[in-house]
């Protein structure tokens, strides 16, 4: 069942921003701005599933921006910001599965909620009806009066203890909130928290991040542009790891490759399925995320590995990489030997590793080659595998701390 869930707002059409395309399909370092927040949300520990409430017009949009990532369908949206949050609470709280306990409703348009930042949302939802990220004001405040030649005038400083900038996403208990919706249909308010208070509700407000900004106008695009470009807001990285694997042949007809068995006129000799295309990847992904190699999590000594199938290496370096906030941009193995022979297999093998890591099949290389009947695979005395990950990950600190 799902607990926790993440509700995307995601239909409005940026009036402000301008334009035909909506902000949040706008190209934001090649990419679809949507897919950023979207992927950063995913890729939580402490959220389950993610669903997004689209504009019934902007399907195609949404699917290029969802494109890698394992999300509930989409639902519609509504006239206003306020309609298409009710309208996704309602279709959370009729998932087959039974309501999720805890939503975190966020801006489609905030690309950069940080991990701890969501983290500090989910403990103190833990304690409250909900909890809000807020940056405190900082700068004096005035409120405007009409000027000569459309310059507005200082009128008033207001006070600004106690004041602070409301962000997303905004984490509550679902039937509370999605309660409050409902009674304060019509009313026009700006954010869910307004809401809550309205009905009595207990919201806590942690700590924002500055990263976290709403891109309203075309210069928020711009500055969005900047902060990745210099590596800042994103906080992320390219990693790169390479794996190497062996395996000797012995008796049976199969070897598993990459996930695929494939009639040979041998078996491959090993503890666990003796996948050796598989184990290349394995140590690729935890090479990349400095997290030591197959042999340390799955110890060949192990009898629970006996016989195991590698597919289950593989997704836990897939979670290890997922528990960090990272994603895979592609993954290339390539199988060193005579026979079998895999060309006919490539394209299994593909879709096997992309549905182990749940990333598109795009992600992933299969290549093979021979020795020229030199060396130990020349002669047929086994397999070999090497392989490559590269992965976007949460910038390490200036000492190397992630
Ligand atoms: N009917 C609406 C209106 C807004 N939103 C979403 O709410 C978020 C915050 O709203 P805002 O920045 O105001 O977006 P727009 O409504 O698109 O912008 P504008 O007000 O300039 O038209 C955005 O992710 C937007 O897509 C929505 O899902 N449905
Ligand atoms: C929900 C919100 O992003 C919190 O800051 C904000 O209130 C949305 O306001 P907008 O008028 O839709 O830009």
């Amino acid at each position: 069942m799902i607990e926790t869930v993440a509700l995307v707002v995601a239909a409005g059409r940026g009036h402000r921003f301008g334009g035909a395309l909506p902000k949040q399909y706008r190209r934001l370092a090649g990419r679809p701005l949507l897919a950023h927040c979207l992927e950063r949300l995913a890729a939580h520990p402490g959220i389950d599933a993610v669903r997004v409430v689209i504009h019934p017009d902007d399907r195609a949009l949404y699917d290029e921006a969802a494109a890698d990532l394992a999300l509930l369908e989409p639902c519609a949206g509504g006239a206003e910001r306020q309609d298409s949050v009710r309208l996704g609470l309602d279709s959370l709280a009729a998932l087959p599965g039974g309501a999720p306990r805890r939503v975190l409703i966020h801006d489609g348009a905030r690309p950069f909620p940080g991990a701890a930042m969501l983290e500090r949302l989910l403990q103190a939802l833990d304690s409250h009806d909900g909890a809000i990220p807020a940056l405190a004001v900082t700068d004096t405040l005035k409120r405007g009066r009409a000027g000569p030649a459309g310059m507005p005038l200082c009128g008033e400083t207001v006070p600004r203890d106690g004041l602070w900038r409301a962000q997303t996403p905004q984490a509550f208990r679902l039937e509370a909130i999605r309660a409050a919706h409902h009674a304060l249909k019509g009313e026009a308010l700006t954010d869910d928290a307004a809401l809550a208070e309205r009905a009595g509700l207990a919201v806590a407000l942690v700590e924002g991040e500055e990263e976290n900004f709403k891109v309203t106008t075309q210069q928020d695009l711009a500055r969005a542009e900047r902060l990745l470009a210099g590596g800042g807001a994103s906080g992320r990285e390219t990693r790169i790891g390479n794996g190497f694997d062996v395996h000797r042949f012995g008796p049976g007809d199969s070897v598993m490759l990459c996930g695929v068995p494939v009639a040979h006129s041998h078996g491959l000799v090993g503890h666990s399925d003796a996948d050796v295309g598989l184990h290349a990847l394995t140590d690729a992904l935890l090479g990349a995320l400095g997290a030591g190699d197959i042999g340390q999590h799955f110890p060949p000594t192990d009898p629970r590995w006996k016989g195991a199938d590698s597919a289950a290496f593989l997704a836990h370096a897939g979670s290890l990489l997922a528990a960090r906030g990272g994603r895979i941009l592609n993954l290339d193995v390539t199988l060193i030997c005579e026979r079998p022979k895999v060309g006919p297999h490539r394209e299994a093998m593909r879709a096997r590793i992309a549905g182990i890591l749940g990333i598109a099949v795009e992600r992933v290389g299969v290549k093979a080659t021979t020795t020229e009947g030199l060396g130990f695979t020349g002669r047929r005395e086994g397999i070999a595998a090497q392989a490559t990950a590269a992965l976007e990950l949460p910038a390490a600190g200036p000492d190397g701390s992630a």
